[in-house]
């Protein structure tokens, strides 16, 4: 996820929707759904994994992610992969 926010954006705007961003990815995590995330170094931008039963389910919580308006984003699905030792039988 990368983030740009409008450089004249109303600053009380600015720190609500921040505030709200937070709240919601924090429950997300709370909850499994948002397994990992992780800031590039040097850039406004995020690396998250999540772990959501389906693609309505991963589009409904990034829909309403409060900085969406403000985000460009590239989604790559990851499967299992058959050597994993997590998931040996
Ligand atoms: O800062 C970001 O990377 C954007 C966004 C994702 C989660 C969160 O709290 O903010």
């Amino acid at each position: 996820m990368d983030v740009a926010i409008p450089r004249d954006l109303d600053p009380q705007v600015r720190a609500e929707t921040l505030a709200r961003e937070k709240a919601y990815s924090q429950d997300l995590q709370r909850g499994g759904e948002w397994a990992h995330i992780w800031r590039i170094a040097g850039q406004y931008s995020n690396i998250s994994i999540f772990d959501v039963t389906d693609n309505e389910r991963l589009h409904e919580i990034l829909w309403n992610l409060p900085l969406f308006p403000f985000m460009t984003m590239e989604i790559t699905p990851l499967a299992q992969h058959p050597s994993d030792i997590a998931v040996e039988t």
